[in-house]
């Protein structure tokens, strides 16, 4: 079974098309990149696989559940972290988890064992009972990629994660990011910055709307840097 299945998906803004016969496949365990300049479509793309938008153009399938005909199964398998921080800065890191939980329908021990399981993926369980609003940018980001995890999703959705961060806090979450695909965790990371995707990656560049190359990254770049070879298939800059 693959993480994600995308089969001639479009999207138009009235008279803009945003996608425009978009397919892909994510096989389980894959970390994929999905690399595009502004207004590639990216955004308009995790709108359409986290269901906030309806197309009826083309076909998604999260961990095998179609996303129209089965929403609840295939949202179950979603975890999902947005551009923008979602945790709340007055509660604990620990409490943030747990709210998540509760949504979900998870509680009491099994909570507490989740909780503490998808922290030390993230390197975050020493920071567990440390208010949010007191860590830096890169432990706050990490605190979200552990509670997108709580519900134990296939297929994790990271849209643009490391916006606005160092170098090093970059290079930790996509290295702890990477790292969750050894347990089966099917990986789509949105960015537009090359040094995040690594050579044996999937790589799907998205440009005015389109599918423009799609492979495994190291096959795709040969002896040419990613930079270099993103800028020939796309004439834009990153
Ligand atoms: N509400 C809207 N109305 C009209 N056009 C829109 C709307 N939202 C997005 N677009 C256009 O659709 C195209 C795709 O936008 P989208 O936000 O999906 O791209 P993106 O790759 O996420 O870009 P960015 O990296 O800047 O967020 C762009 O040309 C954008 O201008």
């Amino acid at each position: 079974m693959n993480g994600i299945e995308v089969a001639n998906l479009g999207y138009a803004y009235g008279a803009k098309r945003a996608l425009d016969d978009v397919s892909f496949t994510v096989k389980t365990g894959q970390f994929c990149a999905l690399l595009g300049p502004n207004g590639a479509g990216k955004s308009t793309l995790f709108n359409l696989l986290t269901r906030l938008f309806t197309s009826p153009e083309g076909r998604i399938r999260i961990a095998g559940h179609d996303l129209a005909t089965g929403p609840r199964a295939a949202l179950a398998n979603l975890g999902i972290v947005f551009q923008q921080s979602t945790l709340d800065l007055d509660l604990t890191v620990r409490q943030n988890l747990s709210y998540f939980a509760s949504l979900h329908g998870i509680s009491g021990r099994d909570a507490a064992q989740r909780i503490e399981a998808c922290l030390r993926k993230l390197d975050m369980l020493a920071r567990a009972d440390e208010k949010a609003r007191s860590l830096n940018g890169g432990h706050r980001r990490r605190a979200e990629i552990a509670r997108a995890l709580i519900h134990d999703p296939a297929v994790l959705l990271l849209d643009e994660p490391t916006v606005g961060l160092d170098a090093a806090a970059r290079a930790s979450i996509t290295g702890h990011v990477h790292d969750l695909t050894s347990d089966g965790t099917t990986v789509l990371w949105a960015t537009h910055l090359t040094d995040e995707v690594a050579p044996d990656d999937q790589l799907i560049v998205l440009h005015n709307a389109r599918v423009l190359a799609d492979g495994i990254c190291q096959d795709m770049c040969g002896d040419t840097p990613l930079q270099e070879r993103f800028l020939e298939l796309t004439g834009a800059s990153v």
